[in-house]
């Protein structure tokens, strides 16, 4: 602004100038011109050298005025073409700075539209796994929350009996005896602490105790970055393994991971085919033998392919028979031994998928499984089919294994990573905590 002020202020001035100096010029030539009417008169008159050595002096100057004059307006006119090509220069290096910050601006403007868009694809993306869980839990949460609602409501204070209705109810929900038990003795203590008297104010404190209880137990990624990773899935014939294996396949591969999938549930064919089918479905290799064959040989053979496409993620289907343990024992230490032999740099994980629709059974099982082979996490399904959703307090409080996924439908996005705080939300209708 300043520059402009000063260029449009010196071309007022050397306007004026001009303006002023024409006007002289303008005298001087009428009085050259008076003066040489009057020598041209005198030089009719009297002819003499004198007057016309004077009026050629006269002309002389008045050239002389009119050269200078020129040279004046032609020193002004170059000020001012001075000034106008400072002026351009100004300019052109006022856009050549513009032009230089145009691509950062760019850039700049770029990245906030990228993280915005990214902002808005994450955001949908959390709003559907809330809303999925929310809708998975319906029945689990008419049962609980509706039971929990109709206790609170009968009464005006907090008594024994009070406490006594709620324990059922929990119980009725699949919580467990042990896990029941715990938690009401621990809402009396948290009563008492606070000075609770109103019963509505018993429901926050117990969604807080089942948060508490939910992320107690530490729960760590199923994978690890920058190592290659093996996965063996473990699990009761019908609890949902190869529907869970397709569906962790198909995450992987949209978090840009390269997976393969191990077929070494060779004790039934069908295993083998259903696998195949999630395997065509998430498009992710499969390794497979004949039915019958040694499972160890099948996760041998995964290994092998596993390296050769330095694949990420390499998940094994295994079969679960619960029935003979001394069999399962060996088959699952087989593998074990396979692949610290084979892959000691890979990430080893056994993770145990239950049926949510078993309740306590579900408890009973990882127990049996426990005591063959070392379980790192849990997958719970079929939380959207049943009521019985509080048995995953109970399967954490009593069993020290974290739940690391649910199930909460048949499609294949229907598996989420298990969050505490979301689950007791969704449990009791309210935000996260
Ligand atoms: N509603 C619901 N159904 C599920 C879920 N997970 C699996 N299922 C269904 O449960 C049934 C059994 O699943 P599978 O994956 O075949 O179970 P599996 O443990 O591999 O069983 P086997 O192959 O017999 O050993 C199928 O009909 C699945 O669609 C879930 O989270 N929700």
């Amino acid at each position: 602004m300043a520059f402009f002020k000063k260029f449009f202020k010196k071309k007022e001035e050397v306007h004026k100038t001009k303006e002023h100096d024409t006007k002289q010029v303008e005298a001087k030539e009428e009085s050259l011109q008076e003066e040489t009417s009057i020598a041209e008169e005198e030089k009719q008159n009297i002819i003499l050298s004198e007057p016309i050595m004077e009026l050629q002096e006269a002309e002389q100057e008045k050239e002389y005025q009119v050269e200078h004059q020129e040279v004046e307006h032609v020193e002004e006119s170059a000020e001012f073409n001075d000034l106008v090509e400072e002026t351009a220069h100004e300019l052109e290096e006022q856009s050549e700075t513009v032009t230089e910050l145009q691509p950062a601006v760019e850039e700049t403007a770029i990245n906030e539209e990228t993280q915005a868009e990214e902002v808005m694809k994450e955001e949908p993306k959390k709003k559907g796994l809330f809303s999925k869980l929310f809708s998975g839990l319906t029945k689990t949460r008419d049962n609980f929350l509706g039971a929990v609602d109709d206790v609170l409501r009968g009464f005006k204070k907090i008594d024994e009996e009070l406490y006594e209705e709620l324990e059922e109810a929990l119980i009725m929900a699949d919580f467990g005896v042990d896990t029941t038990l715990n938690m009401m003795e621990r809402l009396r203590a948290l009563v008492k602490e606070r000075k609770i008297t109103e019963p509505s104010e018993l429901k926050n404190t117990l969604q807080e105790i089942i948060t508490d209880i939910l992320t107690a137990q530490e729960n760590t990624p199923l994978i690890v970055e920058g190592k290659p990773n093996v996965i063996l899935v473990i699990g009761v014939n019908g609890v949902g393994k190869t529907t869970t294996i397709g569906k962790l396949a198909h995450q992987f591969k949209e978090q840009n991971k390269n997976v393969v999938l191990a077929a070494a549930d060779t004790f039934r064919a069908a295993a083998i085919e259903q696998l195949q089918i999630w395997a065509d479905r998430s498009q992710t290799p499969l390794i497979k033998h004949e039915e019958g064959s040694d499972p160890a040989a099948v996760v041998f053979d995964g290994i092998k392919a596993a390296k050769a496409r330095k694949s990420d993620v390499l998940i094994c289907d295994t079969a679960g028979r619960l029935q003979n343990k001394t069999n399962l024992m060996k088959e699952l230490e087989k593998m074990g031994r396979i692949i610290e032999r084979e892959y000691p740099e890979a990430h080893k994980e056994v993770l145990i998928v239950l049926d949510a629709t078993t309740g306590q059974n579900a408890l009973s099982q990882v127990k049996v499984f426990k005591e063959v082979a070392k379980v790192d996490g849990i997958v719970l399904t079929k939380l959207d089919g049943t009521a019985k959703g509080g048995a995953v307090v109970g399967i954490c409080e009593s069993l020290k294994v974290p739940v690391k996924y649910i199930g909460v439908g048949e499609k294949i996005d229907d598996l989420q990573p298990f969050d505490p705080e979301a689950f007791a939300a969704a449990l009791f209708n309210t935000e996260k905590k």
